[in-house]
């Protein structure tokens, strides 16, 4: 892998850290929530830009279609704030994809197993203020953003107590919220495995991400020599920083306006 990094100062990107990067020998893998969108008070309530259909059309281009979206959200939601978009997606963190246009589901997508723990996440939020319960087709999600620190509280205890209750899931936490999903998924396999194959193989992977959810598959694509990059403040095992979403199309933009 040569002449990927132009390290050429960018002064329209005072924020970045990392350096730029060729997309015609790259595999680039964005998550969305918090990387591509800002964090919003609850899940439907994210905006995307006006630019951003247009900039991962563009970026699809560049890269001969070596661009995947990998989500917590589900392949359906994605298309709804993104319905342009024309790469692959990996949804519910590998639970569902839209590779080449062909859709595939774990094994426990819509199963009776996901309708009675979202029964019992949705009851449980029902009751508590600040409190909202997402349904997933592989499993749930109880968010606690807008509850109080106490309420917060309960929400983990009773996250726990349904792990133990519900032995097809594993939990794991989020931003301001806690994940249901099969033990078997994660964005680290679902981008390993679409890396052994065009147009995705033999490329350089960059992985932009900003949750807890996304550092296994940073560790994975740094470990390989690739661009890894956190968005956003916390621990990371990412090689490099984005402050924030915008820093991050600001970055891609230029991946598209390489000659
Ligand atoms: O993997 P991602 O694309 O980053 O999705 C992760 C989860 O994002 C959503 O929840 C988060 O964003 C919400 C909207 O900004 C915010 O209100 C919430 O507190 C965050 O946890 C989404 O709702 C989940 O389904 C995704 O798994």
């Amino acid at each position: 892998m040569t002449d990927v990094f132009d390290t050429t100062d960018d002064s329209d990107t005072p924020g970045s850290t990392f350096p730029s990067a060729d997309p015609g020998v790259c595999a680039i893998f964005v998550d969305f929530d918090g990387t591509l969108v800002e964090i919003a008070d609850r899940p439907e309530a994210v905006s995307v830009s006006d630019a951003l259909p247009g900039l991962l059309s563009d970026l699809v281009d560049v890269a001969n279609g070596a661009v995947c979206i990998v989500s917590g959200r589900s392949v359906e939601v994605i298309l709804s704030f993104l319905p342009s978009f024309a790469g692959d997606i990996v949804g519910c963190h590998g639970g569902e994809t839209r590779i080449c246009g062909v859709a595939s589901e774990h094994r426990l997508s819509g199963s009776e197993e996901v309708k009675l723990l979202f029964e019992d996440c949705s009851a449980f939020a029902e009751e508590r203020p600040g409190v909202q319960a997402e349904a997933k087709p592989t499993g749930a999600v109880l968010h606690y953003r807008r509850a109080s620190e106490a309420v917060a509280q309960e929400v983990k205890d009773y996250a726990a107590e349904l792990e133990r209750r519900h032995g097809a899931f594993e939990l794991h936490p989020a931003k301001m919220a806690l994940e249901f999903r099969p033990p078997d998924v994660g964005k680290e396999k679902a981008v390993e495995r679409l890396m052994r194959a065009a147009p995705y193989a033999g490329r350089m992977p960059v992985y932009f991400g900003d949750d807890t959810t996304d550092e296994p598959a940073l560790s994975w694509v740094r470990a390989r020599g690739g661009l890894s990059v956190k968005v956003g403040t916390g621990e990371t095992g990412a090689e490099f920083r984005a402050e924030s979403p915008q820093d991050v199309t600001r970055f891609l933009k230029r991946m598209t306006q390489k000659e």
